[in-house]
């Protein structure tokens, strides 16, 4: 009889088959296993339920939780470390082939990778060239700069928007912040204590939100999103939008979905001219094995955990999605193959080119804050009502900041005492 072991993950979508279809190969692969794969429709939700169903004893073996819940996880000890794991189960796992910058997102200070890299990603900024060559533009969208002459550009050529953006603050705050080497948060993002605070109330963030609404009062950058029937890539799919920042893990979609013939491209993230680019932050999940199932389950677990591992895995679910390859074997496969030699991959190459554009710094390793998904919404809030409501961008900001840095007291005060790594 196979043991049987639950998978649940935040992934919904075309990005979603794909995850069933890695559950699907690892069935088929073996005999001993049956790994059950759940949708929870959406990340926020997936780290909900799992911290729920741990509480009520129904958690699943395995579980993806995103960047932003990576710390709510490790204080949680509700989980099994990734190391562990695999020496328990008799796995000889070369940890050294993950690429360092993703290992230590989800690693302690010390270098011990708590959960397992699985789909990571960067913000990346899309554009329709079919539609910058028919308005005459004859510049690539690499300074805010130029996006703003493209988006004028654009409109004036008949296009209804140039831009699209909702309230997703991953691209919009957190990689711009980066990138700029601005702070989000006081103890470099948080990794040096929870007596963090948030800052994005005083940093460049502020006047970039200006801009976007002043670009908005223009009608140069249109806010898209499911509440208002459409979401930013559906709106650059459908060619409703020219130009839009989300992850490089929509690549695949996005290719996949414009009608053949219509010429896209992706490129960085833009900055603002003068600005000495940094590395973008890692993005995407993980995946975490929970505490407290029955030992049979962590001998499935790990094998499905080797069997993505394994370098033609990495590479097929990287060409499928948009993900990078987590682990060097996989890039390198990837790359003997000529696979970013071909349009459109090629763009993809640039995701792994703006992940390591610098050695990470206090501002670029990535976000270390509890509740991080409070924050975030928190942050949308104030810039639904900066952009639905004409609110004021200075005051929303912080007051945001003011909310966010009381739920980092609660969090501080919940794990007092408790190491940080
Ligand atoms: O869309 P993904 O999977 O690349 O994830 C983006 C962000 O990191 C989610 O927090």
């Amino acid at each position: 009889e196979k043991t049987k072991f639950e998978f649940w993950y935040g992934l919904s979508g075309d990005l979603g088959d794909r995850v069933q279809d890695a559950c699907k190969k690892f069935n088929d692969s073996q005999s001993d296993f049956e790994i059950l794969c759940t949708s929870q429709n959406g990340y926020d939700t997936t780290l909900q339920n799992t911290i729920a169903a741990y509480r009520a004893k129904k958690q699943p073996a395995i579980t993806q939780i995103y960047d932003a819940g990576t710390l709510d996880l490790m204080l949680s000890k509700a989980f099994i470390p990734a190391k562990q794991l695999m020496a328990d189960n008799g796995y000889k796992i070369d940890w050294n082939n993950y690429f360092g910058g993703i290992a230590n997102y989800y690693a302690t200070a010390a270098g011990e990778l708590q959960s397992f890299p699985f789909n990571s990603s960067t913000a990346m900024f899309y554009y329709n060239v079919s539609a910058f060559e028919k308005a005459g533009i004859d510049f690539k969208p690499d300074t805010w700069e130029h996006v703003e002459e493209a988006a004028r550009k654009l409109k004036a050529a008949g296009f209804e928007c140039p831009l699209g953006f909702n309230f997703d603050t991953w691209p919009l705050l957190e990689q711009f912040s980066a990138i700029h080497n601005q702070p989000l948060a006081t103890k470099a993002n948080g990794y040096e204590g929870l007596d963090t605070e948030v800052v994005f109330n005083k940093t460049k963030f502020v006047d970039h939100v200006k801009f976007f609404k002043k670009m908005q009062d223009e009608k140069l950058f249109v806010v898209k999103t499911k509440q208002l029937g459409m979401d930013i890539v559906p709106a650059f799919t459908s060619q409703t939008c020219q130009m839009i920042q989300t992850s490089v893990a929509d690549h695949g979609t996005v290719g996949k979905t414009l009608p053949e013939g219509v010429k896209w491209d992706v490129a960085m993230l833009p900055v603002w001219k003068g600005t000495e680019r940094k590395n973008s932050l890692v993005g995407g999940a993980s995946l975490w094995v929970m505490a407290g199932r029955p030992a049979a389950e962590y001998k499935g677990a790990a094998a499905f955990l080797n069997f993505l591992a394994q370098p033609d895995m990495v590479q097929w679910w990287s060409t499928v999605t948009g993900y990078i390859p987590v682990t060097k074997t996989g890039f390198d496969a990837m790359k003997a193959n000529g696979f970013y030699d071909k349009a459109p991959y090629k763009g993809r190459e640039l995701a792994i080119a703006s992940l390591t554009y610098t050695p990470t710094s206090e501002n670029t390793r990535g976000i270390r804050l509890g509740s991080f998904t409070q924050i975030r919404k928190e942050v949308s809030t104030s810039l639904e009502a900066i952009f639905m409501q004409n609110a004021d961008v200075q005051k929303e900001l912080d007051q945001a900041a003011e909310r966010s840095n009381a739920i980092l007291r609660r969090f501080e005060k919940t794990y007092a005492g408790q190491k940080l790594n």
